[in-house]
């Protein structure tokens, strides 16, 4: 893994977005994309430079089931207002969290990812160590599939809802063996609460109980974490 520590989430989305640059300038066409606080830096990077995607394919992560794409709760509504409304695509994928057949849909999903092998996939981390919803304990051989969200991951993103009842109690997810298969990883971590998660997915056994660790296994992954993040790090990087 690649770490590359900076003073804080502002600087971190200058080091991803140079990550996004380098990956256009090298012919990437497919970016998979992740919602959450973790990425709006790089994202505005994005939108406020002459980037242009027009000719690329993004997949998202993941989607929540049962939110339409155009409630303002949505990641597909998350992923208008921070990139695609500035920055558009040739075509965006997300689950559809309204899919009346959630095994058609995780199937069809599958297929997106098969169809658009993903050139550079941006990733946040819970503070349990999930990716996408990959919470701990998934089986690291899954594709996409439908996520019981732990109380932890509710707990979470209530800041993003009314109220914590308010947040949906499953999600559509990309599996940890589709994340895998991506060309190039970045993760980005921000902040003291992501502090343990962090340390154990660079420095902690590798274990399907904190899911990021299986980036241990991954050829090309970049690591941008701030101080916080990094501070209980035992290696100096
Ligand atoms: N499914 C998302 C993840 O993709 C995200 O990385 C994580 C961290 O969120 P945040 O970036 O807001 O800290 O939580 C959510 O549950």
């Amino acid at each position: 893994m690649k770490v590359i520590v900076v003073k804080d989430q502002a600087a971190g989305g200058k080091e991803g977005f140079k990550v996004f640059k380098n990956a256009l300038d090298n012919g990437a066409k497919v970016f998979g994309l992740a919602t959450g606080s973790t990425p709006v830096t790089t994202y505005k990077e994005i939108v406020n430079s002459d980037l242009d995607f027009s000719d690329c394919t993004s997949v998202n992560l993941d989607e929540y089931v049962g939110i339409a794409p155009d409630n303002d709760q949505s990641y597909k509504y998350f992923m208008q207002t921070h990139l695609f409304n500035d920055k558009p695509f040739k075509e965006s994928f997300l689950p559809n969290g309204l899919a009346s057949d959630p095994e058609a849909e995780v199937k069809r999903y599958d297929k997106v990812i098969d169809e658009h092998p993903i050139d550079l996939q941006i990733l946040g981390i819970g503070r349990n160590g999930h990716i996408g919803f990959n919470e701990p304990g998934t089986p690291r051989d899954i594709t996409t599939h439908v996520v019981d969200l732990t109380e932890s991951t509710i707990e979470a993103n209530a800041r993003f809802f009314a109220s914590e009842n308010d947040v949906p109690k499953q999600a559509f997810s990309m599996g940890l063996a589709s994340i895998m298969k991506s060309k190039h990883l970045l993760l980005e971590a921000f902040g003291e609460n992501k502090a343990d998660a962090v340390k154990g997915m660079i420095e902690g056994p590798d274990t399907p109980e904190l899911p990021a660790s299986i980036l241990q296994n991954h050829p090309d992954v970049t690591v941008i974490i701030d101080e916080a993040a990094a501070s209980k790090l035992s290696k100096k990087y």
